[in-house]
């Protein structure tokens, strides 16, 4: 077949191990199109990292919003290197991307793959006790950017940092989150916040997710958690969750909590969407540029792996949800043998290997018709 559908993607590998496991998504993607057949991608590469920053003074260009949204997708790998601050960083790349792109939902779902070894005895011999997913307020809350600071550099510094929170944005993720916990077999959510302590912001959420909670009365089971009291739920009682929403903040620190609860910070991905498709939406593992790992090749590229087929699903707009699923049993095929897992994992395998037998794994796995 001639007229393969022509996927075009915006890579931002950035920083550290981003650069590392960018590059192996993009092997494996291409392994998927080529044994698929049905679709292709096209890459842009931008050299938008930290090092670009401190040779030329900018992360992206001007008129970056213009490049992107050429493309029908963002990968990205991670933004962020000790000699750059990292709100400079963050805020010069990411954050912008994610606010400026209309990306108002990061989706963050866990499970403990195929051959991982979750901390907690209890999930060890239970393993689908957890399976979550984290529905991430993504454009506004304690990461909209509004404050200030005045004398700082003088012992009577004071600094502001002013969380947001509006009508419409909580409306907008409450409704995502229960239109996601309907779409799954338990029809579980759980809402978290702090509005006990946080008196305005927090108890308009709360407020605004029991309005939206009324309309799913009956299809979706619903409840609420402070987030402090979640953590300890989340270690205890792991099967007792199926979705979580949560703001920007609190559902940042919980997904990697999530994370380490399956067994590796590694293994988690993210997808920023523009649910509206008015922009390309991103995917990226959850991790960041991991300085201490990083130029040694044996990060685990499987959160890159799991983000790849989510953007695959997304991309597919339901036609291509049968792929995403064998790549995803391509990837626990490998993760599920020894000698094919990082050491974050248990094993001594490189990145290079783990994308290898990816590869091969897809060959098996999507081949077969
Ligand atoms: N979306 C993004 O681009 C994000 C960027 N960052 C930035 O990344 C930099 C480092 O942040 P950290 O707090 O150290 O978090 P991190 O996620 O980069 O690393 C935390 C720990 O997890 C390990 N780790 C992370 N990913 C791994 C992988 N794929 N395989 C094996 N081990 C892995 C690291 O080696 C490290 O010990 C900072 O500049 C931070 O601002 C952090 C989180 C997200
Ligand atoms: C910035 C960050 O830690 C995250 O998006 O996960
Ligand atoms: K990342
Ligand atoms: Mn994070």
């Amino acid at each position: 077949m001639s007229s393969a559908t022509l996927f075009k993607i915006a890579a931002i590998p950035g920083d550290g191990i981003g650069v590392d496991i960018t590059e192996a998504a993009k092997q494996v993607l291409d392994k998927l199109a080529e044994v698929n057949g049905t679709f292709r991608f096209e890459y842009t590469t931008f050299d938008w990292s930290s090092k670009a920053y401190k040779a030329r003074g900018w992360y992206m260009q001007d008129d970056w919003e213009a490049q992107l949204k050429t493309h029908d997708a963002i990968y990205f790998g991670a933004v962020g290197w000790p000699d750059v601050p990292d709100h400079i960083s963050l805020w010069q790349m990411i954050l912008p991307i994610r606010q400026v792109m209309n990306q108002y939902v990061n989706v963050r779902p866990t499970r403990i793959l195929r051959g991982t070894t979750p901390p907690l005895a209890q999930l060890q011999k239970t393993p689908q006790d957890l399976d979550w997913i984290i529905i991430r307020e993504n454009s506004e809350g304690e990461y909209a950017g509004q404050g200030g600071t005045t004398h700082g550099h003088t012992a009577n510094a004071i600094a502001t940092e002013v969380a947001i929170f509006t009508r419409v944005g909580i409306e907008r993720i409450t409704r995502f989150a229960f239109e996601t916990a309907k779409s799954r077999p338990r029809k579980k959510l759980t809402m978290v916040t702090k509005s006990n302590a946080q008196r305005h912001g927090m108890v308009l959420w709360d407020k605004v997710f029991f309005e939206v909670a009324k309309e799913y009365d009956g299809v979706v089971e619903y409840d609420k958690m402070l987030v402090d009291a979640m953590t300890v739920r989340m270690v205890d009682h792991p099967e007792s969750m199926d979705c979580i929403v949560a703001t920007n903040l609190h559902a940042d620190i919980l997904s990697d909590l999530a994370a380490a609860l399956a067994g590796s910070i590694g293994i988690a991905p993210s997808s920023n969407l523009d649910p509206t498709r008015s922009c390309p939406s991103m995917f990226e593992p959850i991790h960041g540029s991991a300085p201490d790992i990083a130029g040694k090749g044996i990060a685990n590229p499987v959160g890159a792996f799991w983000s790849a087929a989510e953007m695959v699903r997304w991309l597919g707009k339901g036609e291509l949800d049968a792929v995403a699923d064998q790549f995803m049993e391509a990837i626990e095929n490998v993760t599920g043998k020894p000698d094919t897992r990082t050491r974050d994992m248990g094993g001594s395998a490189n990145t290079m290997q783990v994308t290898e037998a990816v590869c091969r794994e897809i060959e098996n796995v999507c081949g077969k018709k």
